[in-house]
């Protein structure tokens, strides 16, 4: 094929806190890139999520970094972002999406969200600017019954439904229920290597 007239590359972006990154998160992921045809699906890691600021002690981001490059480090099309933790400061969707036009030029960007963070859009920084350059791309999450801005052209995929949130992992390392299958084996390494989830109430 010419040069000119290569397919242009099809990415992902389906941020979060990942504290820590679960099997939703991953199924999400994996089942997502293969309905859409994605060639990479980041698993954008926030530095400050400014909306659960002050609500509980966040782990610090490059310690959530740590987890979500484990969790995929052998999955195919499947890659942790640090963009907005080289960012630093609040992290803003619209910022991150400019970040990777400029680093991939003429991909096409599909920002990632669960239902419960989609219902959200309108409290995002420059949420026009998010729904401009990517198309929005919505999964159901077990739970959540939000409704969504009709004026958004959504893309809804299946994913399997697992009924499990970080918060909800929190409270189990806080109580010694087990994680396991929950999260990665290498999840749970970094957790132990690093002492995260050490100090009690941080759920
Ligand atoms: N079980 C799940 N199924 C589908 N999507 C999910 C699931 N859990 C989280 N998500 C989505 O993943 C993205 C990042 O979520 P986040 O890192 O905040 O995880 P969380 O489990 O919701 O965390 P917390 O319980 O701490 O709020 C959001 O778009 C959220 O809707
Ligand atoms: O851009 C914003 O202002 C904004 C506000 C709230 C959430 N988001 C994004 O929504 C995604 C899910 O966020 P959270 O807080 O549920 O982990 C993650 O990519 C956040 O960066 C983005």
């Amino acid at each position: 094929m010419p040069p000119g007239d290569a397919k242009p590359l099809r990415i992902g972006v389906f941020g979060g806190t990942f504290d820590p990154p679960h099997v939703g998160h991953l199924v999400t992921a994996v089942n997502v890139r293969h309905a859409l045809d994605l060639d990479l699906m980041l698993l954008m890691v926030n530095n400050v999520p400014w909306q659960k600021v002050g609500s509980r002690p966040i782990t610090p981001a490059r310690d959530r970094l740590a987890m979500v490059a484990a969790a995929v480090a052998d999955v195919d099309g499947l890659e942790a972002g640090d963009h907005e933790i080289e960012a630093g400061g609040h992290s803003f969707t619209a910022d991150t999406l400019a970040t990777l036009g400029a680093e991939y030029p003429g991909a096409e960007l599909f920002t990632v969200v669960g239902d419960d963070a989609a219902a959200g859009i309108r409290t995002w920084e420059r949420a026009d600017e998010v729904i401009s350059r990517s198309r929005m791309v919505v999964v159901d999450r077990p739970g959540e019954h939000a409704e969504l801005d009709a004026d958004v052209d959504w893309v809804r995929v299946e994913v399997p439904r697992l009924e499990v949130s970080s918060t909800d992992l929190r409270a189990r390392w806080n109580d010694g229920r087990p994680l396991d299958y929950l999260v990665t084996d290498e999840v749970l390494a970094v957790v132990a290597e690093r002492g995260l989830y050490a100090s009690e109430g941080v759920a």
